[in-house]
């Protein structure tokens, strides 16, 4: 058979330019095969009684040389023969660490956490380094070797030095490019600053197994001279010290009964920048075909940009104490897009480049998961903790009302429990299960009243009406309210207690279920109600009798009126749900005055497709009012008539919170009437 042959240099290339899209992950590929050289030598040690090693002996180390431009990546781990040089630095993806990790299969337990898989990282450093240098003495060996190479044409391996086992990686790092033609240049010096190192150590390596350790510069106050006066101003010095820069535990790894909530509570605030504590902390390791870990906050406070097109959902994505992915979208619903948190495992298939997953069903499995422990988190603080709950839902209720919207209903199953309203009779927070629960025999409908302002819902006669016969009105003042009520139907089919069309019916269904048969009357489910829009069913034999009658009686002055009105409204007509106020303006049809207000501010008005409500102008024939209107009409007196009706339907809508469509011609009409 004949072997494959590969351009070795066009490879070299691919594998430097084309891989990675972030050049400054070449440490983080460095940090992890000294990480796993250290490792190696670790499990070795566990295995064979001659090693003797103590834990504070092994460490990573980063240096710079900011004159002669290299960076050192140095580790006291299994180091490299000869042979294992030409091997695993002159062989294209192959990966000794792979080798490794499969040869010793059995004895690995959780000692062990090799990170390479496809040998080709150690390239990486090639994007930043125009030569690399590779001293390294395997363990047990008394000669060094020395690999190296410019990237392009091949690499030479010497004989070298080194006082102990081990590896240094040193990279000559390239010179900073200029940008051109409004171009970005290249900056390569961060990776010759303090900084810039410790920056890097602290996102990609945080939490690798073994120190790694860098000399930074500190400040210290120098010693008083003896005998100086009050006036003394202390002098400081700079001086160097080796520190740890990683915190290498990763906390998610513990068991939660291990870690206190103001060590979890700590993690989240320095994680991800926030001054509050977290409202509530899930921690969870899964295990099965996809084992992981999880570890996930609901914040107490929304992010100044939560709502703005910039901000990123989602959770740290790490593989073996490595992060892969910063912000790993997928992991979370938009709907849940507040979540922060963790997900760390070793079995994820990562692509090439380590950047991201090559299977998206992977991902797929354990979003499903974490979208569930959210919600039955959210449903425990609902249950038990409603304070600290509706300080969420004040913060990122909007999110899950938009969820059941922008999924047509289809998640309002999941997230319809979590919602919450301002009862007008409870005058609190409620759930539509509450609301329902509270609910008088006989009720038929959910009724709600939108708009902005929950006190001036409060007073509108409409919602009056509803409350005076005995049923609680909720009072929704978000934009996204109504919208995701029109999306709740199959909500209150499947999640309300049935309704009947009247107290007959509901009384033979529950006598057939009592004995147990089948109900032949209809059922039917509890409707999302708006009180100002179409028939709300709810007057009295008599009050619908006597709607009957005046309607009969004035049908010439609703007319007069209807033409005096123009196409301002459908029609006018009597109103059974007044009771106090003289006129309101209801509508028919699925869109109310509230969405045609929500939408005159969206995309929709500024394309000129703007759909119109219907509107109803409906009197309470027992005012007043009325009496004045009748005798205007009775008297043929057409202007006053005009007058009148243009008034009431302004002020109809004023209540409504929408101004006169003309204001300086509605306070015209009211001076012409004084
Ligand atoms: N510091 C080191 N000490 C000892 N061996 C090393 C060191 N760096 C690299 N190697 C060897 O070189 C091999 C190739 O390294 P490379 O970074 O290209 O791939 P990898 O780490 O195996 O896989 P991946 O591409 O997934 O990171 C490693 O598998 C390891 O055997």
């Amino acid at each position: 058979m004949q072997q494959f042959k590969t351009e070795s240099k066009k490879l070299l290339d691919l594998m430097i330019n084309s891989i990675y899209t972030n050049k400054e992950i070449f440490l983080r590929e460095l940090i992890s095969n000294a990480s796993d050289a250290v490792d190696k030598l670790n499990f070795k040690s566990l295995s064979d009684s001659s090693i003797q090693l103590g834990d504070e002996d092994l460490a990573i180390r980063v240096s710079f040389d900011r004159n002669a431009r290299t960076l050192t990546v140095s580790d006291n781990g299994i180091g490299m023969t000869a042979e294992d040089l030409e091997n695993n630095l002159g062989t294209i993806a192959h990966s000794g660490s792979q080798e490794f990790k499969q040869a010793n299969a059995e004895h690995q337990g959780s000692d062990v956490d090799i990170i390479g898989q496809f040998g080709v990282g150690f390239y990486s450093a090639f994007m930043v380094a125009s030569r690399v240098r590779v001293v390294s003495r395997a363990f047990g060996e008394d000669v060094a070797h020395v690999w190296e190479s410019d990237g392009l044409e091949g690499y030479t391996i010497e004989e070298g030095e080194r006082s102990e086992h081990g590896t240094d990686v040193i990279l000559t790092i390239r010179e900073n490019i200029e940008g051109e033609n409004g171009e970005p240049g290249e900056n390569y010096d961060t990776f010759l600053s303090e900084w810039g190192l410790k920056d890097l150590i602290k996102r990609y390596s945080n939490y690798v197994r073994y120190p790694v350790q860098m000399m930074v510069t500190k400040s210290r106050e120098k010693e008083r001279p003896e005998d100086v006066g009050d006036d003394y101003t202390p002098e400081y010095e700079d001086y160097e010290e080796l520190d740890t820069i990683n915190s290498m535990t990763p906390i998610w790894k513990k068991r939660s009964s291990d870690v206190s909530d103001e060590d979890y509570n700590e993690f989240y605030k320095s994680t991800f920048h926030d001054f509050e504590d977290p409202a509530r902390t899930v921690s969870f390791h899964a295990e099965g075909t996809l084992e992981y870990d999880a570890l996930l906050f609901i914040p107490s406070r929304a992010p100044f940009d939560l709502y703005s097109k910039d901000y990123e959902k989602g959770l740290a994505l790490y593989s073996s104490n490595v992060l892969i992915q910063d912000k790993c979208a997928e992991l979370l619903p938009d709907y849940y897009n507040f979540v922060r948190g963790v997900v760390d495992s070793q079995d994820v298939s990562l692509n090439i480049s380590r950047e991201t997953l090559q299977h998206d069903r992977q991902l797929k499995a354990i979003a499903k998961r974490i979208e569930k422990r959210v919600t039955s988190e959210l449903e425990k603080m609902r249950d038990s903790d409603r304070e600290n709950y509706e300080t969420f839902f004040e913060n990122f209720g909007r999110g899950l009302k938009f969820g059941i919207y922008s999924s047509y209903g289809m998640k309002a199953d999941e997230l319809g429990d979590l919602l919450l309203f301002w009862s007008a009779r409870e005058n609190k927070m409620v759930t539509l299960a509450e609301y329902a629960a509270a609910m008088p025999e006989g009720q038929k409908a959910i009724y709600y009243a939108a708009g902005d302002d929950r006190e001036r819902l409060a007073k509108m006669p409409v919602v009056k009406g509803v409350l005076d016969r005995g049923y609680d009105v909720l009072l929704l003042t978000a934009d996204v309210d109504e919208f995701t009520f029109q999306a709740m139907r199959g909500y209150t089919a499947k999640n309300c207690p049935k309704v009947y069309e009247d107290d007959a019916a509901r009384e033979a269904a529950a006598k057939a279920v009592a004995d147990g048969a089948e109900p032949e009357t209809e059922d039917r489910f509890l409707e999302l109600k708006n009180v100002a829009t179409g028939d709300l069913d709810l007057a009295t034999e008599d009050e619908k009798k006597d709607a009957e009658q005046a309607t009969k009686e004035h049908g010439d002055l609703f007319d007069a009126m209807k033409e005096a009105l123009g196409d301002k409204v459908e029609k006018v007509a009597v109103s059974a749900r007044l009771t106090d106020a003289p006129a309101c303006i209801t509508t028919e049809g699925p869109l109310s005055l509230e969405m045609e207000k929500v939408l005159a501010r969206g995309p929709e008005a500024d394309r000129g497709e703007m759909p119109k409500t219907q509107r109803v102008l409906e009197l309470n024939a027992k005012h007043a009012v009325f009496d004045k209107l009748v005798a205007a009409h009775d008297a043929g007196d057409k202007d006053k008539l005009a007058l009148y009706a243009g008034l009431l339907y302004d002020q109809a809508l004023l209540v409504e919170g929408i101004l006169p469509a003309d204001p300086v011609a509605f306070a015209q009409s009211v001076c012409e009437l004084m």
